[in-house]
């Protein structure tokens, strides 16, 4: 779906399909060069990092393995309940493995800080994170975030797998949903 397909539910276009592309090429080159002779096991978090998932592992020139997560907090709302549950647990084994966990966004950081701390307990010879987007001002918990996207403001956003009950991850870009649309 583009966003002229739903213009009437968006306010401001912060991310064009061809600036998410070009940023996450520039992330695959650092990844490349950090993970060099390695095999790093890409973590995506279900369902809002498979957009992402798939265009970051495309992009990137190297092997690597995939495995998934499922784990919600926002459940069909706009705020986040702070309740992380694990709702599919990965497959792989961790111990020894180089571990980049894959995220569409930060926003208060409770998912990613939770799901840091469960990984790094399984024995891993390192954790690291990917996140396509961040909200600065809307952070509860500090996370340290190796390959960060875009710094974006604290409104509400859809697109490239970011959801408002489950419709809109389909967009390609990525935009604020006007109030209109959740009020
Ligand atoms: O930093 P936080 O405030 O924790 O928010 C970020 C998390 O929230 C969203 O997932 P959600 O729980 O909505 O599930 P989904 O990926 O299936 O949409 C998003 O995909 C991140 O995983
Ligand atoms: O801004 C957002 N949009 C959609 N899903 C989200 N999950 C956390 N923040 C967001
Ligand atoms: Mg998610």
């Amino acid at each position: 779906m583009r966003l002229d397909d739903v213009r009437d539910d968006l306010t401001d276009v912060l991310l064009t399909e061809e600036q998410i592309h070009d940023k996450i090429a520039e992330l695959a080159r650092r990844i490349e060069a950090d993970y060099a002779g390695r095999k790093p096991l890409l973590v995506g978090v279900l369902k809002g990092a498979v957009m992402v998932m798939a265009d970051l592992a495309r992009e990137l020139r190297m092997h690597i393995d995939m495995d998934w997560m499922a784990v919600s907090s926002y459940g069909a709302g706009t705020k986040s309940s702070g309740v992380v549950r694990i709702l599919k647990d990965l497959d792989t084994d961790l111990s020894g493995r180089d571990v980049l966990i894959v995220e569409d966004i930060i926003d208060s950081g409770l998912t990613l800080s939770w799901l840091l701390g469960n990984l790094q307990s399984r024995g891993a010879a390192s954790v690291k994170i990917c996140a396509l987007l961040r909200k600065p001002d809307a952070a509860k918990v500090e996370v340290d975030v190796e390959y960060i996207g875009f710094d974006i403001p604290n409104d509400f956003v859809v697109g490239y797998g970011l959801d408002y009950a489950e419709s809109y991850r389909n967009l390609r870009g990525v935009a604020v949903l006007a109030p209109h649309v959740y009020e």
